[in-house]
Parts: structure tokens; C-alpha cells; sequence
């Protein structure tokens, strides 16, 4: 492909891939066998803090493996604090309509304490990653209710970097999403599709399939605690953004109805920063950003908190 000049893929780039969520979200329900197609609101998900314009968005901050120290982590999370206080904020911490929740996904060790400091601001934590087992002999592993047990409320599974470099199945992820939600929290499923598997033109394709897999064995009724979070591999830390009409509500609303599209919450992952948060929540379908490299910064992550949908 030929990025545009300013590294964003155009949408006639991207044409080809837009029925991605159609094709994943009809193969889950013939699993489902949804009637009606109701599905239960996202609204009652969390945390908020901030309202400017952008109503009931939902933006993660994965610190992936980073910062260096715990002294680091407690800097980051007290520059977001300070930042945070800076600007206008209408929220109360139990208002949940018309405002933005935030999570915070540090690495294991610095959660708790990153947890102490940004919680007073209404922003929570999650987990990068669970184990599926509940305890036991598995050395190095972390479960689901240490998680928890820690305030945990998001945990991310399927991310492309665990699929590659720590060898995550579908049939892993599905028994991690399972175990998340049977612990009460929420499971950010993450689906994309590599630059070689874009090349070849099947996009939608391995997205169907990820879902389908991943989610096999997830009720309806569950889904109302599954986030799902779009991030195209060679979007993510390359500066590319996709523009993201492959996450499109509306082929969920053309099978389920509006209902059912509009309790789906899906959010953008790769290359989100300041400069292409605008654009990509412009778009009416997306409905939040999964963010990388962008939250080691806190000035950054309060320019994409703070964003102004174009
Ligand atoms: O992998 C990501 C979030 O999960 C995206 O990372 P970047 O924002 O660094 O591209």
C-alpha cells in the first residue's frame, strides 16, 4: 500500500474492508441465534471523568511494557492527574450519560499504586493480560482474581502482540474472555488484521474468524460486558492510522437493528495520537481508542482525552 502523505490510509484504501464487523458479528450470530437483536447497553461501563464534547467515549491507555521504574509509572500517573485538573470537567464520578470513561492498563507491578493516584480523578485501571487458569503451578502467570482483587476492571485479551510474540490461540483467548467475565470484569477483545493478510485482501475474513473464536461460547447476555477493540498490526507504533470505517456501526445496525449496533462499543487501536484522534472520532462508529505509544506522555494523553471530534 502507499500511505498518504501524512500516513494515513485513505478511505478509498480502505474500501474493501468495510464490512469487517459485518461479516465477524454474522458469523457469531449464527452462534447466538439472535432474535430481535437486542443486546444490552455499554452505558453502565465505568468510570468517567471528562465530558467536554465527546459524549460516552471510552479510551484505554495500554502502557504495554513501560516505563522503566515504579518511580516512572507514579510520575506518568501524577502528570495525567495534574493535566486532568487543568481542564473542564462536568462529570460527577457516578455520572455515566454523556461522559468519557478512561482506563489506565500499567504493567502488573505498578497497578495498585498508579491505581491510588488516578482514582480520585474517576479513572480506573485494567489488567494487559490474565492467565486462564485459576491458580496453581504456572510460573510467572497472573489469574484473573489477582486481578480483580486489585480493582481491576478491564482485562485485554487477543492483543496482536500476545497472538505473535507469546503464541495467544483463538482457543487461549477465548478461555482468558471467558474467565474475565466469569470474574465479573470485562474483557477488551482485540481482532486485526496483519500488513501481509491486508496485502492478500483478507481483512474481514481473519476478523471473522477472530471473533467467531474467540467469542465461541459468549452469550448475549455476557456481550454486554465485551468490549471490542479494532487494531489493524501494521497500524500499530508504525504511525499509520487506519481511518477506521472498517469498524462501522451501521453494518451492525443493517443485521441486528440500531439497537444492538449502537450497544456494541468498539474502539480504534494503532498510531492513535494527538494528531489523528480528531479525525477518528469524527467518525460516528467508533466509539473509543485502545492507545499504545501515546500514553507514555501525559500531555498527550490529555490532548486525546480531550479531543475535538472534527
Ligand atoms: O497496540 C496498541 C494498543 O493496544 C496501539 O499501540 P500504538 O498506539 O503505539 O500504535
Amino acid at each position: 500500500f502507499t500511505p498518504g502523505s501524512n500516513g494515513v490510509r485513505s478511505s478509498t484504501q480502505l474500501n474493501a474492508r468495510q464490512p469487517i464487523l459485518l461479516a465477524s458479528f454474522n458469523l457469531i450470530s449464527d452462534g447466538w441465534e439472535l432474535e430481535g437483536g437486542f443486546l444490552p447497553s455499554f452505558l453502565d461501563c465505568g468510570r468517567r471523568k471528562l465530558t467536554f464534547e465527546n459524549a460516552n467515549c471510552l479510551f484505554h491507555f495500554v502502557f504495554k511494557m513501560n516505563p522503566a521504574t515504579e518511580a516512572d509509572a507514579l510520575n506518568l500517573a501524577n502528570g495525567f492527574v495534574a493535566l486532568l485538573n487543568e481542564m473542564a470537567d462536568t462529570c460527577a464520578m457516578d455520572d455515566v450519560e454523556g461522559c468519557t470513561e478512561v482506563v489506565l492498563f500499567p504493567p502488573y507491578p505498578f497497578i495498585s499504586k498508579v491505581k491510588d493516584i488516578v482514582s480520585k480523578e474517576g479513572i480506573t485501571v485494567g489488567s494487559q493480560q490474565i492467565f486462564y487458569e485459576d491458580k496453581g503451578a504456572f510460573t510467572g502467570s497472573v489469574s484473573a482474581s489477582m486481578v480483580k482483587s486489585i480493582g481491576c476492571e478491564y482485562v485485554l485479551c487477543g492483543h496482536s502482540e500476545r497472538r505473535t510474540l507469546f503464541s495467544d490461540s483463538d482457543s487461549n483467548i477465548n478461555a482468558k474472555v471467558k474467565k474475565v467475565l466469569e470474574f465479573g470484569m470485562k474483557p477488551i477483545l482485540c481482532i486485526g488484521e496483519t500488513q501481509q493478510e491486508y496485502d492478500l485482501d483478507i481483512t474481514q475474513e481473519v476478523c471473522a474468524m477472530q471473533v467467531s473464536k474467540d467469542l465461541k461460547g459468549v452469550s448475549k447476555e455476557e456481550m454486554q460486558n465485551v468490549v471490542i477493540a479494532y487494531e489493524p498490526v501494521w497500524a500499530i507504533g508504525t504511525g499509520l492510522v487506519c481511518d477506521a470505517d472498517a469498524a462501522h456501526h451501521s453494518v451492525l445496525a443493517k443485521m441486528y437493528g440500531d439497537e444492538v449496533a449502537q450497544a456494541t462499543r468498539i474502539q480504534y487501536g494503532g498510531s492513535v495520537t494527538p494528531d489523528s484522534v480528531d479525525g477518528l472520532l469524527a467518525k460516528s462508529d467508533i466509539d473509543g481508542c485502545l492507545v499504545g505509544g501515546a500514553s507514555l506522555f501525559s500531555d498527550k494523553f490529555a490532548r486525546i482525552c480531550n479531543f475535538k471530534a472534527e
